[in-house]
Formats: C-alpha cells, sequence, structure tokens
C-alpha cells in the first residue's frame, strides 16, 4: 500500500463488547500511558465500567443508548444516563445489536437523536452481511442505512459512521483494500451530499478483524479515518499497536 497520509484526526475506537470487569482499569491505564501523539483515542466500554473509567485519561464511550432521556424502560440506559458517568460518545446501530435486538434503521436513528441530546458523539454503525456481499448488494444495503440511520437532524460535529461489514467482525477476515475504499467512498459521497461542506470533517471508521498486523494497510485506504476495533481492544498492547500505525499515517 501506498504511504497516504491520512486526511483527518485518525479517530482509534476501541468496543469491549460484553467483556471488561474491574481489573480492566489496568488496560485504560496502559493505554493511557502509552498513547501516542496524533491519533484520537476511545474506548467503548461496558455501562458498568463507564463510571470507573472515565478520567483515567482516556476518553470513555458507550455501547448503545435508549432513545429516550429517562423512563419506564427496565434495563436500558439513556445517553443521558452515559454523559452522567463520564461517556463522551456512544455506538448506535451495532450489527450485533441490529440482529440481537431486532433494531431497525428508525430505531438506531433515534438512538443517535439522543446522543447528539446529551453531547455525545454517535458512532453510527452500517454494513453488510455476507448474503448481502455475495449478492452484490453491499453498496445499496449500506446507502439504504445510512438514510434510515443517520437522523434528519444530525450535525456532522456529533456524527461518526463505522463500516462494518458483519462477516468481518470476529472472524478474522477481511474484505480487500478494494473493497473497504470503495464503501467508504460511497459513504463519503453520501455524506456530502447530506451534510454539504461540513462534511470533510466526519471521520468514517472501518471496522472489523482490525489488528495491529493489518492496521496499517487498512488505515491508508483513502477515507478510512480510524477503526472500530472489537477484540484487538481488549489487549492494551494490541490497541496501541494499532494506534501507533495511526500515528505513523498522521504525520506529515
Ligand atoms: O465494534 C467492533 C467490531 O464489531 C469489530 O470487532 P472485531 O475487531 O472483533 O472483528
Amino acid at each position: 500500500m501506498g504511504e497516504a497520509v491520512m486526511s483527518r484526526r485518525a479517530f482509534i475506537v476501541g468496543n469491549w463488547k460484553m467483556n471488561g470487569l474491574g481489573p480492566a482499569g489496568a488496560e485504560i491505564d496502559a493505554i493511557s500511558a502509552g498513547a501516542p501523539d496524533g491519533p484520537e483515542l476511545l474506548i467503548c466500554a461496558p455501562a458498568t465500567l463507564i463510571h470507573r473509567l472515565s478520567r483515567r485519561g482516556v476518553a470513555i464511550g458507550g455501547q448503545d443508548c435508549h432513545p429516550k432521556s429517562s423512563g419506564a424502560h427496565t434495563g436500558d440506559i439513556s445517553a443521558e444516563m452515559l454523559a452522567d458517568a463520564g461517556a463522551t460518545a456512544v455506538i448506535v446501530g451495532h450489527s450485533e445489536r441490529r440482529a440481537d435486538h431486532g433494531e431497525t434503521d428508525e430505531t438506531v436513528a433515534a438512538k443517535a437523536q439522543a446522543a447528539r441530546r446529551a453531547g455525545l458523539t454517535a458512532i453510527i454503525c452500517v454494513g453488510e452481511t455476507e448474503v448481502e456481499r455475495d449478492s452484490g448488494a453491499a453498496l445499496d444495503v449500506v446507502a439504504r442505512q445510512l438514510d434510515g440511520s443517520v437522523p434528519a437532524d444530525a450535525s456532522a460535529a456529533n456524527t461518526v459512521i463505522a463500516y462494518e461489514p458483519v462477516w468481518a467482525i470476529g472472524t478474522g477476515r477481511t474484505p480487500n483494500a478494494a473493497q473497504i475504499g470503495e464503501v467508504h467512498g460511497v459513504i463519503r459521497d453520501w455524506l456530502k451530499a447530506r451534510f454539504g461542506a461540513e462534511s470533510d470533517t466526519i471521520r468514517i471508521l472501518y471496522g472489523g478483524s482490525m489488528k495491529p498486523a493489518n492496521a496499517a494497510e487498512i488505515l491508508a485506504i483513502a477515507d478510512v479515518d480510524g477503526g472500530l476495533i472489537g477484540g484487538a481492544s481488549l489487549k492494551a498492547s494490541d490497541f496501541l499497536g494499532i494506534a501507533a500505525q495511526a500515528a505513523r499515517l498522521s504525520s506529515p
């Protein structure tokens, strides 16, 4: 791959999913100690850890929020609660939420609106399944998800898009550079049409089996502005290995 310089500040986001108990604080401390200059780092931790992990030198985010700010919704957590606990961002519409909890694009858009209301950055996830990829529908699926999941009143300032092909999540498989570049290009064009010149500031993350070994190649692709990292975010050394690649590509 060429040594392209990333044009927006790289955003390297860990998604711990349903992993992490008290001792995970040591990983946050290690990330804080080893964070390279340049990229913005964020760890989206389980809700139970957000308060404990915030204010330790690494920004902490949530993994989901309810569209409403409060009310009779047993077991749910609002965007305001995440912010109150110390979160600065929240993932919405992750494919695991869409699949496990039947979340529709409309639900995802309502959650992204809630994030904005609470002053959080919304990391809105889109991505095709393997069947959709194999049938040639990937670009249409992603465009349709963007149409439905990015709220009409979204602001560029609180919006991040994550492209995560479902078939690449936790599988060790990744799309090739041309495939990633094609989808990110479509997302960039969609953002331009929706947000105009402001869209230049919106970061588009790639997620799905990103690791220190493949991060440099993926992060060098045009319109890849960072990563949404699952498994490799659980160990500080792996997460920092990816952040180091982003820092290298960010330096002119
Ligand atoms: O949110 C993160 C993604 O689902 C990627 O997970 P992974 O890096 O374990 O494939």
